[in-house]
């Protein structure tokens, strides 16, 4: 097969900061996708309705000229949140999600939750009102290594918290292990989990072998690669419950390449190209668009987009540039080692 034709697909977690850099990256993004799930961890961190408001209209601002693309928005959840504000931004429309960072987990989550306690009244609200939460799932403290930290949010805090409140809907976000995709296969209701294109693509070894790779490195750490096969498995099968959130996360180069380089992977430009290849060679190009385009809507009670993307298969390799000039500085695109040989058709 040398071309495919997909309802337009979503990205259900992405990272598209803010001004200049916001300006340079979220193009990349509406030039496939219909939709994402903007994710809220800018400095400071998008709290209120209010905050989700002004977001959103800056990112509809810097669409370009006749984009479609829509928005879809999440509050930062703190220890503080207001469980009517944020009712009242879900009954508004505003709003697609709340999410959970422990604090100290990933980017920008100092302002996270530390004690869960304080956070259960918006929890609550969100179970009775059927508002889904999306998480980050890591452990921070300091004695549980940081690739276990996963399998230990899982058995701590995931699973006690849907014991706790079975009615509310989460995500899992970002799973990089075969313990999470497990859990949530093992599951019967209210859990799903996303997939990025990266942890698709790579394993421990991608950032470790050979010197340090800063642009391998995001959290939660890409792990050994069984974790990865899983993951694969997971995306390919068609089961419902697992479907795109690129996590693509830009930082400018400066920021990835120094002695404290901060995590997050810049996918967004070619994401589908990486995707067609892995469902392909899995043998699983017939079920690329249920993980890109049809579980996605489905779980978060949306119809999927009404119009289509073709992906072609081209005789010599899509060259993508390797960097991104914006505003902002540098980024430095995923490069998955291999050559891409799909592309979006213009
Ligand atoms: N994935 C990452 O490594 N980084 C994300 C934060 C996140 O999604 O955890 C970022 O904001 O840069
Ligand atoms: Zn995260
Ligand atoms: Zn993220």
């Amino acid at each position: 097969m040398n071309r495919l034709t997909i309802r337009r697909p979503d990205d259900w977690h992405l990272h598209l900061r803010d001004g200049a850099m916001m300006e340079g990256v979220v193009g990349d993004t509406a030039r496939h996708f219909g939709r994402a799930i903007i994710m809220p961890n800018l400095v400071p961190p998008v709290v209120t309705g209010d905050d989700a408001a002004a977001y959103r209209d800056r990112i509809l601002k810097a669409l370009p000229e006749g984009s479609a693309f829509q928005p879809l928005m999440t509050l930062y959840l703190t220890e503080t949140t207001d469980p009517a504000d944020v009712e009242k931004a879900f009954k508004a429309g505003l709003i697609q999600a709340v999410k959970l960072y422990p604090a100290g987990a990933t980017t920008n989550s100092a302002s996270g939750v530390r004690n869960f306690e304080n956070a259960m009244p918006v929890l609550e609200k969100m179970a009775e009102t059927g508002l889904n939460l999306c998480v980050h799932g890591e452990v921070t403290a300091h004695d549980v290594d940081i690739f276990d930290r996963e399998a230990v949010f899982i058995e701590t805090v995931l699973e006690p918290l849907r014991a706790r409140l079975p009615e509310l809907k989460i995500t899992m976000e970002h799973v990089t292990t075969k313990d999470g995709v497990d859990y949530i296969k093992g599951s019967d209701c209210n859990i799903a989990g996303s997939l990025t294109t990266h942890h698709l693509i790579i394993n421990r070894n991608d950032i470790l072998v050979g010197g340090i790779h800063p642009h391998y490195y995001c959290l939660p750490v890409a792990k050994r690669e069984n974790h990865r096969q899983a993951l694969v498995e997971a995306a390919t099968s068609g089961d419902s419950r697992f479907f795109l959130g690129t996590d693509s996360a830009p930082h400018v180069d400066p920021s990835k390449e120094c002695g404290c380089g901060c995590a997050g992977i810049y996918t967004a430009p070619n994401t589908m190209s990486c995707l067609a290849h892995v469902f392909e060679n899995a043998g699983a190009l017939d079920k690329l668009e249920r993980f890109t385009s049809l579980n996605g809507p489905a779980w978060y009670g949306l119809e999927p987009n009404t119009d289509t993307i073709t992906l072609v298969k081209r005789d010599t390799p899509v060259a993508y540039p390797p960097k991104l000039y914006t505003g902002a500085g540098m980024v430095t695109l995923f490069d998955p080692k291999f050559a891409l040989f799909w592309d979006v058709e213009a």
